[in-house]
């Protein structure tokens, strides 16, 4: 789980994050959504450690991380596992040495335990044997992706985090790639955060979700309570995507 409590962060005298307070749960997928400037990714990047909030406090299982020494920190960033945008994969390793990146970065284990450990993890994210010897170039945007959250859990991370893990796939490829990350934050216990623009994903996997608005936390709630709000920014937000409005077509004429 982690907390957040009345974190601020300002840039050049100016505030992104303006006092957010709030909880992410482990085993379950929240999600941050918002207007593009809201704030959503200086936030994760609060949580990922690489911003530290001017004010207020980010505690992870109850630990404070101003608190933590740098040994400490060390072994919170080896807790955390980052699907980051476009996939990130580094183009001259094949797949397996992408997944194999972060054991041989903060592991010591032996090559023959690393190489069972990423066929476990390329085989849980369904990606074919076929496909693991080949470079990024080579598969697919799905199967990019898919690689890029076997890299995330390789190292059996308590946290994870998602920024936009559905941007340039196919609306059926991008729902297959939600219900992964949800499977696997359930199956292994893992706090997930993802960062969003997709409101396929808030129907599909919004178990929790926050919704940010000029760096302030301006609604919470799960994908079955978004659809009753009366809070307008949140209505004209996800309203404004053509899902949403087939989604409230559909209501209003009792389906
Ligand atoms: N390192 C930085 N230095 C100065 N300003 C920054 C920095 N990072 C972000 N900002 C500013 O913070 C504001 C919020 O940016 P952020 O990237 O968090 O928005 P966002 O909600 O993720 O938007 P988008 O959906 O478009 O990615 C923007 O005005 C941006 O210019």
């Amino acid at each position: 789980m982690i907390e957040v409590q009345d974190i601020r962060k300002a840039f050049d005298g100016e505030e992104i994050l303006k006092g957010i307070t709030t909880t992410f749960p482990k085993g379950q997928t929240n999600l941050i959504i918002g207007q593009s400037g809201a704030g959503k990714t200086v936030f994760l990047k609060c949580l990922l450690g690489l911003f530290r909030p001017d004010k207020g406090k980010i505690l992870y299982d109850g630990s404070p991380y101003s608190s933590f020494s740098d040994e400490e920190q060390r072994e919170l960033r080896q807790q955390m596992g980052m699907v980051f945008q476009g996939g990130a994969l580094f183009d001259s390793m094949t797949v397996e040495e992408n997944v194999m990146f972060p054991l041989r970065m903060f592991t010591r284990q032996r090559r023959s335990v690393m190489i069972k450990r990423v066929k476990e993890v390329l085989d849980r994210v369904n990606l074919a044997e076929a496909q693991h010897k080949k470079f990024p170039v080579e598969i697919s945007g799905g199967m990019q992706k898919r690689v890029s959250i076997a890299r995330a859990i390789v190292n059996k991370p308590k946290y994870l985090f998602c920024d936009e893990p559905n941007s340039g796939l196919d609306p059926q490829t991008a729902t297959v790639i939600d219900n992964l990350i949800l499977e696997l934050t359930r199956e292994y216990d893992i706090t997930t955060v993802i960062n969003t623009h997709d409101m396929n994903s808030v129907l599909e996997i919004g178990e929790k979700i926050v919704f940010l608005k000029g760096g302030k936390l301006e609604w919470e709630g799960d994908k079955n309570v978004i659809f009753k709000t009366d809070n307008e920014s949140v209505t004209e937000f996800v309203y404004s995507s053509d899902l949403f409005q087939k989604v409230r077509k559909a209501q209003n004429q009792g389906f």
